[in-house]
């Protein structure tokens, strides 16, 4: 298994008292699946995507990623893990200002040993940034900015990639692009993906659906 998540739970405080988000998760994804995570606002997608995301940490449970528990890792392990196992796209796009779009497109790929001019250039090609490649993040508008980062998350060629709404700035025809590039780097190397989403028509497209009820998997 690539993620195998056992009686996870996650409760927040709040100024109301105590928010149980998450209230026992059993969850297995081999190799290649590709899952779209649904569920009403504030049914704790995020909350799920970032504990698996290391990220942050379950009040109990297991989080075990090809057979071991993130969750028992400290930060800098935590750290190492995000680095070298998992590709984070998120809607935040946290770019690194002060590189231009192909240095941002190479930088995680570099950090994790597996930089590769081939394949960032066809990555390049695919997003359609080839014309942005001298640009600073804040010359771009929000959809080109999500395709760079979604660009820069699979140049790394991550394992597992996890993704928070990632076609939630693009319009149809950027979205279909990104969402076929995301299915077949899956079907291509056997990532992993599990996709937060709101679009029912974006999750039909993924060979499965969870759907998050008070605080379980429905
Ligand atoms: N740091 C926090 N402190 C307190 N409450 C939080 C915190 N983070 C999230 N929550 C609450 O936990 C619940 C789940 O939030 P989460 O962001 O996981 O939902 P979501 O399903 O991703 O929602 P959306 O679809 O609106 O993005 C919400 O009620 C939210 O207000």
């Amino acid at each position: 298994m690539v993620i195998a998540l056992r009686n996870l739970s996650k409760s927040y405080e709040t100024a109301e008292g105590r928010l149980e988000v998450l209230r026992g998760i059993d969850l297995d994804l081999g190799a290649g699946d590709n899952v779209a995570l649904t569920g009403e606002s504030g049914s704790g997608k995020s909350t799920l995507l970032h504990l698996v995301a290391g990220l942050d940490r379950p009040d109990a449970g297991e989080i075990v990623i090809r057979g071991r528990d993130i969750s028992k890792l400290d930060d800098r392990g935590r750290a190492a893990y995000r680095r070298t196992e998992v590709g984070l796209v998120f809607q935040q796009f946290n770019l690194i200002p002060s590189l231009d779009v192909a240095a941002n497109i190479a930088f995680h790929a570099k950090l994790a040993g597996r930089h590769d001019p081939v394949w960032e250039n066809e990555l390049v090609e695919r997003l359609g940034v080839g014309t942005l490649l001298t640009r600073y993040p804040e010359q771009l508008s929000s959809g080109q900015q999500q395709r760079v980062a979604i660009g820069r998350t699979l140049a790394a060629r991550p394992g597992l990639v996890l993704a928070d709404e990632p076609t939630g700035n693009l319009d149809e025809a950027n979205g279909d692009a990104v969402l076929d590039l995301m299915l077949s780097l899956s079907k291509g190397t056997g990532s992993t993906l599990l996709m937060v989403t709101h679009s029912q028509k974006l999750a039909d497209r993924l060979d499965r659906q969870l759907h998050l009820r008070s605080g379980k998997i429905a």
